[in-house]
């Protein structure tokens, strides 16, 4: 079956990937459009702002990762109707963008390897932990609304790569420290609606 929505990202997790989770999640059905990295300079050059993710509907193309799943979210219900709560998903969001995927990307640009090291001990000791801790504070009843959210889909994410271990010098249990996160996590990983899609996906 076609659909009219086509999203384009890396044949990576990465920004693309809380997308793919929401529309995973509402059964939206879109075409999941991965560039390989050998074919990212033609793509490029074709994209409205030089970066991934993009969203295609009905031939016109948005761009900005968060303002797409904001987008998925309200199709997947997973975006809150009460003014309020979506207030905190969305402060949630800018949160997260400001803190783990502006700091952990700026570390990835890093070449040399002690410099790299010391911006991410960094991170570790004195950056990340007053961002976390909100974030926490924030997600006390196991999900930073009254239920599943794109913010939850979006942290999730975070915590998963974290626990993943892949990045180096930053431990796979830091989120250990943070119980209503580490709540949050078990609730969207086990989510009966997503447990198949996290089975299965790459
Ligand atoms: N503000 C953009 C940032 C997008 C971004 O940084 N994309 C990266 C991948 S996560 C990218 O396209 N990198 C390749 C490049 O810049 O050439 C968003 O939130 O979507």
């Amino acid at each position: 079956m076609s659909s009219n929505i086509k999203l384009t990202y890396f044949d990576f997790k990465g920004r693309g990937e809380p997308i793919r989770v929401a529309f995973a999640y509402g059964d939206v059905l879109y075409v999941d459009n991965r560039i390989q990295y050998k074919d990212w300079p033609s793509v490029k050059a074709t994209t409205p702002l030089g970066q991934l993710p993009i969203l295609e509907v009905d031939g016109k193309v948005y761009t900005q990762g968060f303002a797409i799943l904001r987008y998925a979210g309200k199709k997947a219900g997973l975006y809150p109707s009460d003014e309020l709560e979506a207030l905190r998903v969305d402060e949630a969001l800018q949160v997260i963008e400001e803190s783990f995927n502006a700091k952990i990307g700026q570390s990835m640009g890093i070449q040399d390897a002690e410099e790299k090291k010391a911006f991410r001990s960094k991170l570790v000791t004195e950056v990340l932990p007053p961002y976390a801790a909100k974030l926490d504070e924030y997600c006390d009843g196991g999900y930073f609304g009254n239920s599943i959210s794109i913010a939850d889909i979006a942290m999730n994410e975070i915590i998963v790569w974290i626990k993943s271990g892949m990045l180096e010098d930053i431990p796979a249990d830091f989120f250990d420290a943070y119980p209503n996160l580490t709540q949050m996590y078990k609730n969207v990983t086990e989510d009966s609606k997503l447990k198949s899609y996290f089975e299965n996906r790459k």
